[in-house]
C-alpha cells in the first residue's frame, strides 16, 4: 500500500521496555513494507498501573483494552499485542491482521548462581523460593518438584520484566520464572539459566507470538492496511496459536487459569495411504500436534493431553486448528479439568 498522502501510520503500545521493543521491531516492519513513516504512540493501561495481582482484576485482558479503545477512537491505526494477553473473544469490529513468525515458546528460568531447577531443588535443607504470579507456571514447577521429590515454595509476584529478574539479583528469591520470548525481545535471553522443556512446563497459550490488530476495515484505508499488514502473517504460528486458543476458550478458561498449551507443525513423515500402492497417492502432509495441560497450583494434580491432526501444508483457514483445539479441550474436561481449573489459589 503506498499511500500517496504518506501519512505517518500511528502504532499505539504500552509504555514498558517489551512492549516498546515489540512495537519497535514491528513498526521497522511496516516502514520496510509500505515506505510509510510509523509514528509509535503510548498509551498506558490499567494493568500498567495497577498493583493488584491480575487475577483480581480480571486477567490480562486489562493489558489491552486501552490500546483497543484508541483503535476504536481512531487515535492509532494498528496496535502489536502479546498474543497471550488477548482474551480469546475477538471483537467484532477489530481484526488479527497479522500474527508474525513465533519466537521461542518456552519459559525460561532466572536462578541465582545460574543454577538449574533441578540444581536448585537439589538441596534437601533449603527449599527454593521461586517467584511466579502464574497459576499455570506455579502448577507445573510445583508438580516438577513433586516428580522430583523435591520441594520448593512457589512465591506470587508481578511487576514488569526488570521488576521480577530484579527479585534474585537482589537475594530476595532464588528464581523467576519468565516467557523466553520477553527475554529476548528486551535482549536479556542470556542471563537465562535453562530454558524449561514443554515436556515439562507448557508455556501459556500463545505465548512467543504477537498479534498486530487494526480495525475490521470499515473504511478503504482501513481495509488497505489490513491487506497490506497480512503480509507480516505467518500461516503456520497462526494455525499453531489458532489450536492453543481454541482449547483455551473451549475450557472456558480465562488467561490467568493454569492452562498451559503448546502447538507445532511438522512436516509429516506418513504419506498419506493409497490403493495404488506405496508410490501412488504421496501428498505433502502437514502435522499439527497440540499439547494441553490443566493443574491445581499446588501440583498435586495434573490432567495433560495431546493430540495430532493432518492439516494441508501451510493451511489458510484455520478450521483444523480450531476443532483440534475443542476435541482436546473436551477430552480434558472429561478428565476432570474443570474441576482443577475452579481452584483458586495465588
Ligand atoms: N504476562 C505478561 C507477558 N506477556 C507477554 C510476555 C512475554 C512475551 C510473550 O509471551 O510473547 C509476558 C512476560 C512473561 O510472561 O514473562
Amino acid at each position: 500500500m503506498k499511500d500517496s498522502t504518506n501519512r505517518p501510520l500511528r502504532l499505539g503500545t504500552r509504555r514498558s521496555a517489551l512492549a516498546m521493543a515489540q512495537s519497535g521491531q514491528v513498526a521497522e516492519a511496516v516502514r520496510e513494507l509500505t515506505g510509510r513513516p510509523v509514528e509509535l504512540v503510548e498509551i498506558t493501561t490499567y494493568g500498567d498501573t495497577s498493583r493488584e495481582h491480575l487475577a483480581q482484576i480480571g486477567g490480562t485482558g486489562v493489558f489491552v483494552s486501552a490500546l483497543r479503545d484508541a483503535l476504536l477512537a481512531g487515535d492509532i491505526d494498528f496496535a502489536v499485542h502479546s498474543l497471550k494477553d488477548l482474551p480469546t473473544a475477538q471483537p467484532e469490529s477489530l481484526t488479527l491482521a497479522a500474527i508474525p513468525v513465533r519466537e521461542d515458546p518456552r519459559d525460561a528460568l532466572i536462578a541465582r548462581d545460574r543454577l538449574t531447577f533441578e540444581e536448585l531443588t537439589a538441596d534437601p535443607d533449603r527449599v527454593a523460593r521461586i517467584g511466579t504470579g502464574s497459576p499455570r507456571r506455579m502448577a507445573q514447577l510445583n508438580a516438577w518438584a513433586r516428580a522430583l521429590g523435591r520441594h520448593i515454595e512457589t512465591v506470587p509476584i508481578r511487576g514488569n520484566i526488570d521488576t521480577r529478574i530484579g527479585f534474585v539479583e537482589k537475594g530476595e528469591l532464588d528464581a523467576v520464572v519468565l516467557a523466553a520470548a520477553g527475554l529476548t525481545r528486551i535482549g536479556r535471553i542470556d542471563e537465562a539459566a535453562q530454558l524449561l522443556s514443554p515436556d515439562v512446563v507448557l508455556p501459556a497459550p500463545g505465548q512467543g507470538a504477537l498479534a498486530i490488530e487494526c480495525r475490521a476495515g470499515h473504511t478503504a484505508q482501513d481495509a488497505a492496511l489490513v491487506a497490506t499488514l497480512a503480509e507480516l502473517d505467518d500461516p503456520d504460528t497462526r494455525a499453531a496459536v489458532t489450536a492453543e486458543r481454541s482449547l483455551l476458550a473451549a475450557l472456558e478458561a480465562g488467561c490467568s487459569a493454569p492452562v498451559g498449551a503448546l502447538a507445532d507443525l511438522s512436516p509429516s513423515s506418513r504419506l498419506r495411504s493409497s490403493r495404488g500402492g506405496p508410490e501412488a497417492g504421496e501428498q505433502a502432509v502437514t502435522e499439527l500436534h497440540l499439547r494441553g495441560v490443566v493443574g491445581t497450583t499446588d501440583g498435586s494434580t495434573l490432567v495433560q493431553l495431546s493430540t495430532t491432526a493432518h492439516v494441508p501444508a501451510s493451511p489458510d483457514e484455520t478450521s483444523v486448528p480450531q476443532q483440534l483445539g475443542r476435541e482436546l479441550a473436551a477430552e480434558m474436561l472429561a478428565k476432570g479439568a474443570a474441576g482443577l481449573m475452579g481452584e483458586r489459589a495465588l
